[in-house]
Formats: C-alpha cells, structure tokens, sequence
C-alpha cells in the first residue's frame, strides 16, 4: 500500500500548515453546504494545530465539534479530552463553533451510546477528520485487543460504541471504523521517530492488530520529527 505522507521541517510547521489545510477545507464545504463537521482527536498531540485553528476565521457559527473518542471522566478532570479542546481549540474564533460533548455523565458509556448516535445523525458525513495515534497502533479509542474491537472495525458498525482496553485507563466512547473512514476528507496526525515506525509497521498489519491501518488507504498522515 501507498500512505499518502507529508512530512514537515518542525512540528511548528506541521500545526500552522495541517490547521491551515483543515480550516480551507471546512471553508470549501461550507461554500456549498449549510453547515459543516469537524471531528478531532484527544491526546497531546494536537493542541498546536487547534491553537492555531481557534483563531481562524471561518464562519464557525456553521461547524459543529465533536471527538473521535472521549475518557469517561468528568469533563474537567485533567485526562478529559473535552477540556483539552476547551482549553485549545473552543476559544477565540471557534467559540461559536457549536460542540458535541462525547461525555453524557451517564454511570457508563454505555448508557450513552444510543443518545450520541442520535445526535450524530444529522452531522454525517462527517467533515473533516482529524485522527491521533498512539504508539500501539491506536486510533480514536480503537485499540488492539479492546473488547469491541471487531465490532467497531466492522463495515456495519454503529457510528458510536462503548470500549475498553487494557491500554486505556478508563472506559472509553469511540466513533467507530465506518463512520471515521467515510470522511469527506481524513486526516492523521503523528510526531516523532517511534510513531513513524509504528506508522511503517502498521501498513503491513492487520487492521484488527494495528486499527490505524484502516484509514490509511485515505488519509493523508502529516509527520514531523
Ligand atoms: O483520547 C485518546 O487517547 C485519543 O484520542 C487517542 O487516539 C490519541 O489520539 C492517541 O493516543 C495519541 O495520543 P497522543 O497525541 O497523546 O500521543
């Protein structure tokens, strides 16, 4: 297979130009649809594109947020990644941006799949989506050995699912396979030499042991050192 790779001089140049890429394409579909969807991962990894997307002037009255996946933790604890895009991304410009909280507070993610996948609904196709990887070959919270791992990979896969993995420390909700692989346009984002060599690896794997192997026949993977 062939990944579609850019790579970048530093990871400064990777955020303006992926924050740069993402914000023309939500622009371009905006230019012909009444409203538009960005989905974004958690992790650290992405906070200086969203830095720099916040500030962006597109009409984000028009974009709906949401997650590829959320930790089931209350939304200002420090491993939630609803704050981390409270703090980076829904500030600034993309204040007005409206936003899709993965996080219900429901005892389980499980009691909150069939409300989310309601109010996903009307958002779908998704935009533009932006996706994280972990070192294991994750994507989203769609880790290798997770209980519902074939289930969510499955081309008939609810978009959203409750999961849990050994990886993760808690409970996880993750929009699942089909949903984040028929993205208008897809985007995967990873830094430094050990997820380059997990990336080389993976696209020789099988989806079920390296998830992010999925979506790289369309993605196009942005790399810096
Ligand atoms: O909530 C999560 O854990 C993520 O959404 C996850 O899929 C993330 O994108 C990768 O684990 C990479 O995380 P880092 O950017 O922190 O390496």
């Amino acid at each position: 297979m062939t990944v579609e790779l850019k790579e970048y001089p530093d990871r400064e140049m990777l955020a303006l130009s992926l924050a740069d890429r993402i914000a023309s394409q939500l622009a371009q579909h905006l230019r012909g649809n009444d409203s538009a969807t960005l989905c974004v991962p958690g992790g650290t990894s992405p906070a200086p594109v969203f830095e720099t997307l916040s500030g962006t002037d597109i009409e984000w009255d028009r974009v709906t947020v949401v997650l590829g996946d959320e930790r089931w933790v209350d939304g200002d604890h420090k491993r939630s990644n609803s704050r981390l895009l409270r703090r980076h991304l829904l500030k600034d410009k993309a204040a007005a941006a409206s936003y899709i909280d993965l996080y219900t507070g429901d005892a389980s993610p499980d009691l909150a799949v069939d409300g989310l996948v309601q109010r996903l609904a009307p958002h779908l196709p998704l935009t533009v989506v932006l996706l994280g990887m972990g070192n294991d070959m994750h994507t989203a919270s769609l880790f290798p050995g997770a209980d519902h791992l074939q289930a969510a990979m499955a081309p008939d896969a609810p978009p959203v699912m409750a999961i849990r993995a050994e990886g993760a420390e808690e409970p996880r909700i993750t929009l699942t396979r089909p949903v984040l692989s028929d993205a208008i346009n897809l985007h995967v984002l990873i830094m430094g030499p050990e997820k380059r060599d997990a990336l080389e690896r993976a696209q020789h794997m099988d989806p079920l042991q390296a998830p992010i192997r999925a979506f790289l026949d369309v993605a196009t993977v942005h790399w810096a050192e």
